[in-house]
């Protein structure tokens, strides 16, 4: 444990969390982490994640529960600490915020104390990213920390009010599970979590990104799940959007992020919903129905997506970092890999959803498919089956693990859900 100040209270505390939890809410973060609070910052709250994945809370709720049982033992806080806010952060290059502290808005007023756990390595998984804590020039500063690199488990807390920065990441992707404390139970997360898990947790539409960040390398599954769902996308700007949304888009507020991103959201989501109204009604058609789907999707209220094999102009536009010459390519690649599968509706579930890179071992296999398919952008279409079936076998592999790693997860969530919910009616019956 490093030095702890009762004047300006700042530890840095080694291994809360193993290696392997970090891994795990990696995985977590790179499979529903959304365009975050800041520039080049994607993050996934406890909330969003209870939203779209609540089987992903069990390991999430460990690893917050770990480091606040850490930061109030380490503060020397008896009374405990309440959770205002937990989210798995993803920090790309370009990100960097500078001195500030985390109370610093009217309505941050609540928050007392902060902890960042690192979820990975500096120097070795990314660049730059350094927390630094600005020195006082008194004489704490001789034993208070003020430069913290990042290594998987280690935690940084520090009073809300204490003065920070962190330097720009420069490269890879930097992951932090952060944390807010309160002392005040009218802002602590777990009541608006138990309201959202008491509304249920199965049957879900799975949860699609409205809009992203374009990122230098975009090697994402999400782009994947677009292209698959027939989107023809636009690069933007910095955003990634569908084709509709960017017709809205020109009519949104003076192009300002807000507007692009309030203009984004609904398209985006309404296309996708449609496509899954589709692919639902279409039920077990099997390889040739689920790619009909694909080709043609129904027409509905909302936009429906715009149909692969009659691409519109704008689809002709890049999806950056997958090197196809345009999204229908994406699509057919995906729609012949789907047909080696055997099954394009299975496919749909394996490469749309959130969930295959859920465990760390399918992440890693996606990413690898990823891979391949940029680097198979100068192939022919006809080589596709081919540069794929290298990672299928992988791919089968890094499935299995991710259902039963979703299993087992499910299950604990069932066991756990029962408890949570007697604890929030206990708390909400004590506060009436
Ligand atoms: O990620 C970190 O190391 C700290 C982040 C931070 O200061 C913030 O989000 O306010
Ligand atoms: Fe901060």
């Amino acid at each position: 444990m490093a030095a702890f100040l009762p004047q300006r209270p700042r530890a840095v505390l080694d291994g809360v969390l193993p290696t392997s939890a970090c891994a795990e809410l990696i995985a977590a973060a790179r499979a529903l982490a959304v365009v975050g609070y800041r520039d080049f910052v994607c993050s996934a709250t406890i909330l969003e994640v209870a939203a779209s994945a609540p089987e992903l809370l069990p390991p999430l709720v460990a690893a917050r529960e770990a480091v606040r049982a850490a930061v109030e033992e380490a503060l020397g806080l008896p009374c405990g600490l309440l959770v205002e806010f937990t989210g798995l952060i993803c920090w790309r290059p370009g990100a960097v915020i500078g001195w500030h502290h985390d109370a610093n808005r009217p309505y941050l007023q609540q928050r007392a104390y902060s902890a960042v756990c690192y979820l990975n390595t500096a120097g070795s998984d990314f660049r730059g990213g350094t927390f630094l804590f600005q020195r006082l020039g008194d004489i704490s500063d001789e034993a208070a920390p003020v430069e913290v690199h990042a290594l998987p488990g280690r935690v940084v807390a520090y009073s809300a009010q204490d003065v920070h920065s962190i330097t720009p990441v420069t490269a890879g992707e930097r992951f932090t599970l952060t944390l807010w404390f309160t002392e005040d139970p009218a802002h602590c997360e777990d009541s608006r979590l138990l309201v959202q898990l008491a509304g249920g947790c199965s049957g879900r539409p799975a949860p699609l990104p409205a809009s992203m960040w374009v990122l230098p390398d975009a090697t994402d599954l999400r782009l994947c799940r677009l292209a698959m769902a027939g989107l023809a996308l636009v690069c933007r700007g910095r955003l990634l959007l569908s084709a509709a949304a960017a017709e809205e888009l020109a009519d949104a507020e003076g192009g300002s992020p807000l507007g692009v991103h309030l203009a984004v959201q609904p398209a985006m989501l309404r296309a996708w919903l449609a496509w899954e109204a589709a692919a639902a009604a279409q039920g077990a058609g099997g390889a040739a129905g689920a790619a009909a789907v694909a080709a043609s999707p129904a027409p509905e209220a909302g936009e429906a997506p715009p149909a692969p094999s009659a691409p519109s102009e704008a689809a002709a536009v890049v999806v950056p970092g997958m090197e196809f010459s345009s999204v229908q390519e994406g699509v057919l690649a995906v729609q012949h890999w789907a047909r080696m599968r055997g099954s394009c509706a299975s496919t749909h579930e394996r490469v749309c959803s959130t969930h295959l890179c859920c465990s760390p071992a399918a992440s890693d296999a996606c990413c690898a498919w990823l891979r391949t398919c940029r680097l198979s952008s100068s192939c022919k279409l006809q080589e596709w089956p081919a540069e794929l079936g290298k990672v299928v076998g992988e791919l089968q592999v890094a499935v299995a693990e991710s259902q039963q790693y979703l299993a087992r997860q499910r299950a604990a969530l069932d066991a756990l859900l029962p408890r949570w919910l007697q604890l929030g009616a206990f708390f909400h019956e004590g506060a009436d």
